[in-house]
């Protein structure tokens, strides 16, 4: 496996013709964990949007998980989400099927058709968000944080190199962030590269990472200082 999980070359990221972040430069190898912090509307999403190709790459280069960016298409977008993992802030679980059902959704959609090998992936990926209990709730019958572990679990169904994980924790409250964030980075300690877009500054101070900022159209690395 190559070291690189992402590489973006002179990127510049659009919406519709405005011009978001310029002259992205990025480098994340296997095994990292990065922060992407930035005031709102700064072009955390776009950029997230950009990695899991919602939002074309028209200009600059860009490689993640093995596929080029600007020269992807539409089919190829299926195969390249599988590769990944999303978490977003408001969990996106079906709202009208057990987690169990919300799990089998996804592996039935990417091709799993074994029952047996479907029922152990399920109750893997549950058992390392610490969910094994929850299969038969209804989504709405969990907390934001139960529900948010469940969007991890689905994120790792089909093993993606790379977790990319959009404000997961803007919908909690700061302990219940701080259980999420956990579970987040035992998943990192056990060799998933994970990207986590957040505005919740409290977190990166106790769960300190590397971490690039979006600010006047620019994304840098910024070092962070304890109790400042
Ligand atoms: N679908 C869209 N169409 C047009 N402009 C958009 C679209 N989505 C976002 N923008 C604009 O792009 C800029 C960056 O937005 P983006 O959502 O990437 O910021 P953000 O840093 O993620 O903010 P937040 O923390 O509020 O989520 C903003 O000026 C926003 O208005």
């Amino acid at each position: 496996m190559s070291q690189s999980v992402l590489s973006l070359k002179n990127v510049t990221i659009y919406q519709e013709a405005k011009s978001i972040l310029t002259e992205v430069n990025l480098e994340v190898n296997h095994g990292e964990f990065l922060y992407i912090i930035g005031k709102t509307g700064s072009g955390k999403s776009s950029l997230m949007k950009t990695l899991y190709a919602d939002l074309p790459l028209t200009e600059g280069e860009g490689n993640i998980v093995d596929f080029d960016l600007s020269a992807l298409k539409e089919d190829d977008i299926p195969f390249l989400r599988r590769k990944i993992g999303i978490v977003f802030q408001d969990f996106k679980l079906l709202p009208d099927r057990t987690v169990n059902d919300n799990m089998l959704f996804v592996l039935k959609a990417t091709g799993w058709t074994d029952n047996a090998e479907m029922q152990n992936k399920i109750e893997e990926v549950l058992n390392k968000v610490g969910m094994k209990d929850f299969g038969k709730k209804m989504p709405h019958q969990l907390s934001g944080g139960e529900q948010q572990r469940v969007a991890i679990a689905r994120a790792l169904l089909n093993d993606p190199e790379l977790i990319l994980a959009d404000e997961p924790t803007g919908n909690l409250d700061p302990q219940t962030s701080a259980e999420v964030l956990e579970v987040l980075k035992k998943i990192n300690a056990n060799g998933k590269t994970i990207i986590m877009a957040t505005h919740d500054y409290a977190l990166l101070m106790k769960f300190p990472s590397k971490t690039l900022k979006c600010e006047d159209s620019k994304i840098f690395e910024v070092i962070q200082q304890r109790n400042a």
